[in-house]
């Protein structure tokens, strides 16, 4: 189980799903770290700045579920680990987007096996970049397992 919930929490870092979050404004004058911030003035949260910080993540540029595992293989979730954005703001979906995540994943896993092509060469990870993040079109070999 903690190793699960790691996987599907390193796939959601490293896929960094939303890159600059949704933009914001300042309601009022702000000082933030030594920094004035006048009312207005639009904030984009570069979230993908977060998910692979150097400081934070053990590997922050590879796909590594020990990222979100202690010494005794428990999961933790560091607090750089904002997919869903923070604040009042926040996501209101991500409690509904982590139970579907975790349910329908472990689901899938259980029944099937799914298996890279022999043919298919090496994974390309670049991602295609709009207001999202998605993967490149892939091929994916897909068995029911004990039926192979
Ligand atoms: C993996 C799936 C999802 C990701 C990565 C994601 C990510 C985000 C992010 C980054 C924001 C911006 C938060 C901000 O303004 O700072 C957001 C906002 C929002 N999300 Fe999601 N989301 C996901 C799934 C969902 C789902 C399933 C729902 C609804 C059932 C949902 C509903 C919303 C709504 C309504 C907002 C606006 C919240 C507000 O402005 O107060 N999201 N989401």
């Amino acid at each position: 189980m903690p190793y699960t919930q790691a996987m599907i929490h390193e796939t959601q870092r490293v896929a960094d799903t939303v890159p600059l979050g949704v933009y914001h404004a300042t309601t009022k004058d702000t000082w933030l770290m030594g920094y004035v911030i006048p009312k207005g003035t639009i904030i984009i949260p570069n979230l993908s700045s977060v998910l692979s910080d150097e400081s934070q993540w053990k590997f922050p540029h590879d796909f590594n579920p020990s990222n979100f595992l202690n010494n005794q293989g428990e999961f933790v979730k560091p607090e750089a680990f904002m997919p869903f954005s923070a604040g009042p703001r926040v996501c209101v979906g991500e409690g509904l987007a982590r139970m579907e995540l975790f349910l329908i994943l472990v689901t899938l896993l259980r029944r099937f096996k799914f298996i890279w092509p022999e043919d298919a060469g090496v994974p390309d990870y670049t991602l295609i970049i709009g207001l999202t993040h998605s993967p490149k079109p892939y091929r994916m070999g897909v068995r029911l397992r004990g039926n192979q």
